[in-house]
């Protein structure tokens, strides 16, 4: 089965490149001021343009008001958008609705029982992703380098489309595929030199490794 690799948090070129290089499905652009990784949409319009036939590109937004998810979806015509807030199964109906685009629900998990808060948005949003909860006193919502026990997540009914994402890098995503066999990975502060700053050398060894793993499983 195809494994779908996002790589989040895209600010440059090099590191829009080795994404693709590295056969990224997903690239994401942060929309979310107080981030490090935050563009504004015209830049990412340009950015997301290598993208174009290779991979999707994806908008993550933290309880964005319309007016703003107007904006971004004009500027750069995202192929998902991933909501990374509190958005409640109705709100996510409703930007379904409005832009016809896919959408992707971030849902924060630590435990098997956080898992449970899916349930009112199956048959809403087309794909979830479960990041780790933040860091007491982290301004951010997600992008913070935090794991969970991944292992959760094969508590999971086999047909929920998801990414696992959460504190993942070259050195764990072989454990992280191993232990939750999820369809998809997510990964931002991981490949980066500094925070905002995706390291296009990290990236690759990212991609090795998930490489490194898959072959290992198949042997
Ligand atoms: O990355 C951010 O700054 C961010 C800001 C607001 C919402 C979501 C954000 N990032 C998402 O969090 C995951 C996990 O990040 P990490 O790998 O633990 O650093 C990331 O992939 C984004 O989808």
């Amino acid at each position: 089965m195809a494994l779908d690799i996002k790589i989040c948090g895209l600010k440059t070129d090099g590191a829009m490149a080795a994404a693709l290089a590295g056969g990224a499905s997903h690239v994401g652009f942060i929309f979310f001021a107080k981030s490090p990784r935050y563009v504004e949409p015209a830049e990412a319009s340009r950015l997301r343009q290598a993208a174009r036939g290779k991979a999707k590109a994806v908008a993550v937004t933290v309880d964005a008001s319309d007016a703003f998810l107007d904006e971004i979806v004009a500027a750069m015509q995202p192929d998902m958008l991933q909501l990374h807030g509190s958005e409640t199964p109705q709100r996510v109906a409703e930007v379904k609705a409005r832009y016809g685009l896919p959408v992707m629900k971030a849902l924060s998990v630590s435990e098997a029982a956080d898992l449970e808060r899916i349930k009112p948005f199956v048959g809403v949003a087309d794909h979830f992703l479960f990041d780790a909860k933040p860091p007491k006193g982290s301004e951010l919502p997600g992008g913070n380098g935090v794991a969970y026990d991944w292992r959760i997540l094969t508590g999971l009914d086999a047909g929920v489309d998801y990414m696992l994402s959460g504190g993942l890098n070259a050195a764990n995503v072989g454990d992280a595929l191993r232990l939750a066999n999820p369809p998809g990975i997510d990964i931002s502060s991981g490949v980066e030199s500094a925070p905002g700053v995706k390291d296009p050398a990290l990236i690759e060894q990212f991609f090795r490794a998930v490489r490194a793993a898959r072959d290992n499983r198949a042997a």
